[in-house]
Order: structure tokens, then sequence, then C-alpha cells
């Protein structure tokens, strides 16, 4: 089909981008997949940069694909999501994800979902729910670090970022049987997600969909419990969990109460996490930014005393937080978390110079931006500090998507800026840490540490 697309392209007289169309059926994915530090491109992208410019052509997942790293394309995609591109996921992702999905859904379905989605995490309720929710759980888990024990700290931070998501999405506590079962469900589906879409007995693609309708299934008896509930009066939860803000709020039925809870599960979990472990890793290199990180967070806990203040932090003093954000932005642009999103061209579309046909598929690379040393000077360091001067730059909305952007940008980003400048708090005011292993970050389809980053604590005390 590919091929055949592409015959159809050059007899049309089309301007298609340089580049090469691979093997007959699996095209170039082996090479667009393999293994690289996600603080890189990857040889597979930087030879076809190299040979054939910022926006080529190739054969990728099945489809005939541009692969952008040309910062402008990717915006150009982006804000004409729903006009002239659409989403395009591969089959196996979209299929494990739910028909449903907010990552595959278009039109009105997509706008309804999402705003569900940005109400469910906005600024109110970030501040009534979130934040004390996140401290807790952060300290809870802190508090059980031992000294001087190598232990990975990709668990730590997931099981942080899987309780808060439950918590608020189910109202599940850290722990109980039933959290630790959906957990151990969702593990196996997570693996599915990521891994080669090979639908056998025993592969992790067939076991994750089979997690997959577990998971529904749990939905659909926690939903029937608390409309049951309501009917009796019992449920004093409310609208606190998304569950009950959709009872409230939606007439979702239960698949797409399940698929919205796997992608919010999804998203909101394995980003985080992700993020939290990359921001222990290259501060592990950065003593000085860990140093000015401490200032700030212990000057943070001294204006609260002075002001007579209980210690949970407040809206407020995470807004203080202004260097914790340039590491926040900093791990971002060099941890390349989303590396790449999937779209197709709803129409004939052009581009400078360039066609791309109705139907192609159009692989945006927000990495590329990203560590583009004509934008980020010495793109491979990690330099907190840059983001004290862009911030005011408008090249930055071009170049720096982390989350994506326009129509189809993360909904969760507030929150996750909020958690990782959280778990920054609690982590520099009570802990110095270094690398036990060396275990660098290797984009697969998340940034993923093969040993999970091993770290070693010892307890600090600097605030009397
Ligand atoms: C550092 C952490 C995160 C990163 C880097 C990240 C990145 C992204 C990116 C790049 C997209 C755009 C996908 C596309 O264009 O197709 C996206 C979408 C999305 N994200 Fe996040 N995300 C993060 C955290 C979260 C959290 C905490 C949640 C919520 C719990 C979340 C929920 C979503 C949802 C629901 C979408 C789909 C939005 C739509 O289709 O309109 N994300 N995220």
């Amino acid at each position: 089909l590919s091929l055949r697309n592409n015959e159809n392209s050059k007899k049309r007289g089309l301007n298609i981008p340089p580049g090469s169309m691979g093997w007959p059926l699996l095209g170039e994915t082996i090479a667009f997949r393999r293994l690289h530090p996600c603080t890189s491109l990857g040889e597979y992208m930087e030879e076809r940069m190299r040979k054939y410019g910022k926006i080529y052509k190739s054969n990728l997942f099945g489809a005939p694909t541009i692969v952008s790293a040309d910062a402008e394309l990717n915006r150009f995609v982006l804000m004409n999501d729903g006009r002239l591109f659409e989403p395009s996921w591969p089959k196996s992702v979209s299929e494990i994800l739910g028909k449903t999905s907010m990552l595959v859904l278009t039109g009105e379905m997509h706008r309804y979902m999402k705003s569900l989605s940005v109400n469910f995490m906005g600024i109110a309720r970030l501040r009534a729910h979130f934040l004390g929710d996140s401290e807790l759980y952060i300290t809870q888990n802190l508090r059980r670090w031992k000294e001087n024990i190598s232990f990975p700290a990709k668990e730590e931070a997931c099981k942080v970022t899987f309780n808060l998501m439950v918590k608020n999405i189910l109202s599940m506590s850290p722990g109980e049987p039933e959290t630790e079962k959906l957990r151990k469900l969702y593990m196996s589906f997570m693996k599915g997600v990521v891994a080669f879409p090979l639908n056998l007995p025993g592969t992790a693609y067939r076991k994750a969909t089979q997690a997959r309708a577990t998971i529904l299934k749990t939905m659909e008896r926690l939903m029937e419990e608390r409309i049951q509930k309501k009917r009796e009066g019992t449920d004093e939860i409310g609208e606190s969990d998304l569950l009950g803000f959709i009872l409230e709020q939606s007439n979702l039925d239960a698949e797409q109460f399940g698929d919205l809870l796997l992608g919010l599960l999804f998203g909101g979990h394995e980003t985080s996490s992700t993020a939290i472990t990359l921001a222990i890793y290259f501060l592990a290199d950065c003593p000085r930014a860990v140093e000015q990180l401490r200032d700030e967070h212990i000057e943070i806990v001294k204006a609260k005393k002075r002001r007579g203040e209980p210690p949970a932090l407040t809206w407020e003093d995470y807004k203080q937080m202004e260097f914790s954000q340039c590491v926040v932005s900093e791990t971002l642009r060099l941890g390349n978390i989303i590396k790449f999103v999937h779209r197709k061209a709803s129409t004939d579309v052009q581009f400078k110079g360039y066609d791309i046909p109705s139907g192609w598929s159009i692989i945006p690379v927000f990495a590329a931006a990203h560590l583009d040393p004509s934008v980020y000077e010495n793109p491979q360091k990690f330099d907190p500090w840059r983001w004290q001067t862009i911030s005011t730059s408008t090249a930055r909305i071009d170049n720096y998507m982390p989350f994506g952007q326009g129509l189809r940008n993360c909904a969760g980003l507030e929150l996750a800026k909020m958690e990782i400048a959280v778990f920054l708090h609690h982590l520099v005011l009570n802990f110095d840490w270094e690398l036990t292993e060396p275990d660098q970050p290797l984009a697969y389809a998340f940034p993923e540490f093969q040993k999970g980053l091993p770290i070693k604590v010892r307890k600090i005390s600097i605030i009397e």
C-alpha cells in the first residue's frame, strides 16, 4: 500500500520530500524504533537529516510517512489539528487504548472528553485536591527511603504518580488489595502499549489486551456500585473523584469511562513518573542546580514559618518555585518524554514547497527542536539557568513542545509540572543522592532506564 501510494504521488507530479521507503511492508520501522539515548535523536534520524534535511519521507508503521524535524512544520501540523490533520496512531496503539480513547477521538467527541479532563484537572481542583494529595503521597513515600541502600528511583516515582491518579480517579487508597490489583493490571496493560504488537498467546501485547478487558470490567462494577450508593443516599465521595464527577457531569457509558480512565492513568502516570526520574538523573550530575533548588525551597519553608502558617504547601508556595520550574522545563527539553506524535494529512497539504498527500502519515518529532544547537546553545547540557532568559523569547513557542500544542495539547500539563515541583521540594529538603550504577535513559516508547535508575540516598536535616 505504501509503495502504491508513493507511486501515485509521483504520477500526480507532487513534490514529496526526499527520503527512502525502505523495505517492502516493514519500511524503515525497525531502524526508526532502534534504541538510543533520549537526549539525542538517534542514528536513524541523524543520518536521514544529514542526507535529506529536516523534512523527509519514509515508510513507517505500515504507512507512507513524512518525518518532520522542522519546528515550523511541527507547529503547523499541531495548529491545524482537526482541519488539515488528524490522529493516526498505529493500529496496535489505538486498539489497546480503546476506540473512545482521547488520543484517537476526533471532532465533537474529542472536544467533549477533552473538556471533561481539562475541567477535572483545572487549577481549582489542583489547588483543592491534587496539591495536597501529591504532597501526602510524596512524603509518605520518601519517609520509607533507607540510607545507603541502592533502590530504583523510577519505581518510587511510579508509586507516587499511580497513587495520585487512582485516588483522584476512583478514590482508591494506596496499598489496599483492590488498588494493588489494579496496579498489576495496569502494569501489564502498559507493557503492551509499548511492546511489539504481536497478538499471539503469551505475548506482552496479548496480555495487555486481556488486562484492558479486566480493567474495563472493574470500571463497570465500580460505576454500578457508585450509582447504587447514590440511589441509597450513602455516597460520601460526590464529585471529589473523576468517577463521581463523570456520573454528575456527563453521560459517558462504562466503556467510554473505562477508556477515559485508562487514558488518564496512562497519560498521567508513566509520563510524570518518567519526568521525576529524569530530574533525579540530570540533577545528580549538576550539584550547583541542587544547591540553588535547596535555597529556593528552604526559603519557602522559612517564609511559611515567619507567617505562622502550617507546613503543608499551598498554591501560593508552589507559585514561588521559580527556579524549580526552570529545572522542570530543562528536564522536559532534554529528556524528551514524548519524542514525537502520530498524525495523518486529511487532505493534500503544501508546506515550504513540499506536498504532503492526503492520507499520508506525518510524524512531528518534537525532540528535534529541543536538541537543535541553533535554538539551544550546547543542547546536550542540562542547564536549567537557560530558562531564566529564554522564557521571554518567542522562539520558545515554536521550539519547545514537551506537551504538544493546540487542540490536542496535554490535558495534564499543569498537574505534571506541579507534581514534579512538589517532588523536588521534598527531595532536596530531605536528601542528598547519587547514582549507584550507570543507567542512561533510552528512547523507547518513553525514555526508559534499563535498571530503573538505581540511587543511594543520605538523609539531611537542614530545617530545624
Ligand atoms: C511530564 C508529563 C507529561 C508529558 C511530557 C505529557 C505530554 C503530552 C503530549 C505531548 C500530549 C499530546 C499528544 C498529541 O499531540 O497527540 C499529551 C496529551 C495528553 N496528556 Fe499529557 N503529558 C504529561 C502528563 C500528563 C498528565 C499528568 C496527564 C493527566 C493525568 C496527562 C493527560 C493527557 C491527556 C488526556 C492528553 C490527550 C489530550 C488530547 O488528546 O487532546 N498528561 N501529553
